[in-house]
């Protein structure tokens, strides 16, 4: 699977699979990284917040020095909310740490200002604890600073994460670029088919995170992913990957561990019969208001997506 690739309304190819960094620890990472690039793996999802883009680099470097070749493969990393009117810095720091002179996608990570002269680089807090946002400060503004990055050759493609239905039509009447990629949290258990299905018909990519569930890959358990996996004879983990190659999605899976690396580029083809049982149990988790999202920090701000609302 990790040749597949779709279509990016920039007329980049993206690779279908991807290795994820997030909560990857430095002296881990870098092995990954490399074990994956050198396994096939063509995409790298990291980001400035991750605190680990030299160790993400270290293991670029070490797969550029097997062979592997820059235009080969496909990195992506994301400004952080206090750099949110400093994106061009925001990238240049992880240019510098990932130890090169461009990214293929640089993406918003989540659409909001965190006081950029608060008392933290990455999370300012106030005096009572509480994430210290600027909430004057508007998103479309931020689109506004990634849409000039283009021209400095520094990134290939922008894009969003964490945008929800209504944050995407607030921000596209006022986009001179559309968002080649939102990155949401994306599994049976959240499917968010809302934002999915906008940002098909506006053409914009979705890279789904936290397929597994994230930390310890709650989803293995779920009864309509356990019985397609046996139907199937593969692992959980093989058919919640798969889930998204048919809604045209692109997958992050993270690990650090050599053998999950590998076992995660097995995909399977899942048939009607599978999807359905998928869908039925997204459906069901919906209309019980049973969703589960993995992934909400405690930032405070109401970021309209419908389970949170
Ligand atoms: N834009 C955003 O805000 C966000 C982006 N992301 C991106 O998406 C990526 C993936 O999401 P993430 O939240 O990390 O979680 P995942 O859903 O990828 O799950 C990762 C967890 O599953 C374990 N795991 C991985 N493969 C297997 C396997 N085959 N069998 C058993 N366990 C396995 C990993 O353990 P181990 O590593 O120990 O092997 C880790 O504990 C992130 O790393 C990041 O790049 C994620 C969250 C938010
Ligand atoms: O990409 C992963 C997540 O969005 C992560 O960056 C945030 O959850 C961050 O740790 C936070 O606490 O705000």
């Amino acid at each position: 699977m990790t040749d597949k690739t779709f279509k990016l309304n920039t007329g980049q190819d993206i690779p279908a699979l991807g290795l994820g960094t997030w909560q990857s620890e430095a002296g881990q990472v870098q092995k990954a990284v490399a074990h994956a690039l050198k396994s096939g793996y063509k995409l790298i999802d990291g980001a400035y917040c991750y605190g680990n883009e030299d160790e993400v680099g270290a293991g670029l470097a070490e797969a550029f020095a097997s062979g592997i070749k820059r235009e080969d493969i496909f990195v992506v990393s994301k400004v952080w909310a206090t750099y949110n009117t400093r994106v061009e810095l925001g990238l240049d720091k992880s240019l510098k740490s990932l130890g090169l002179d461009y990214v293929d996608l640089f993406l918003v990570h989540w659409p909001l200002l965190m006081n950029p002269e608060g008392n933290h680089d990455k999370f300012p807090k106030l005096p009572n604890g509480e994430r210290d946002i600027i909430h004057s400060h508007s998103h479309i503004d931020t689109w506004k600073q990634m849409e000039a990055l283009l021209s400095t050759g520094k990134t290939k493609a922008i894009g969003v994460s964490n945008y929800s239905k209504r944050y995407l039509e607030q921000l596209l009447p006022h986009a001179k670029v559309i968002p080649a990629v939102n990155q949401i949290e994306n599994h049976p258990a959240l499917p968010q088919q809302e934002i999915v299905n906008l940002c098909r018909e506006k053409g914009i990519h979705i890279m789904a995170y936290s397929p597994l569930g994230s930390t310890g890959g709650p989803l293995f358990t779920a009864e309509p992913v356990v019985k397609i996996a046996e139907k199937h004879g593969v692992k959980p983990a093989a058919v919640l990957l798969s889930y998204h190659i048919p809604r045209g999605s692109t997958v992050l899976a993270k690990s650090v561990t050599p053998e999950r690396i590998d076992e995660n580029k097995k995909l399977i083809d899942l048939d009607a019969e599978d999807i359905k049982l998928l869908d039925d149990y997204s459906n069901k988790l919906t209309q019980e208001g049973k969703l589960q999202r993995f992934v909400y920090p405690p930032f405070g701000v109401d970021f309209g997506f419908p389970d949170k609302s």
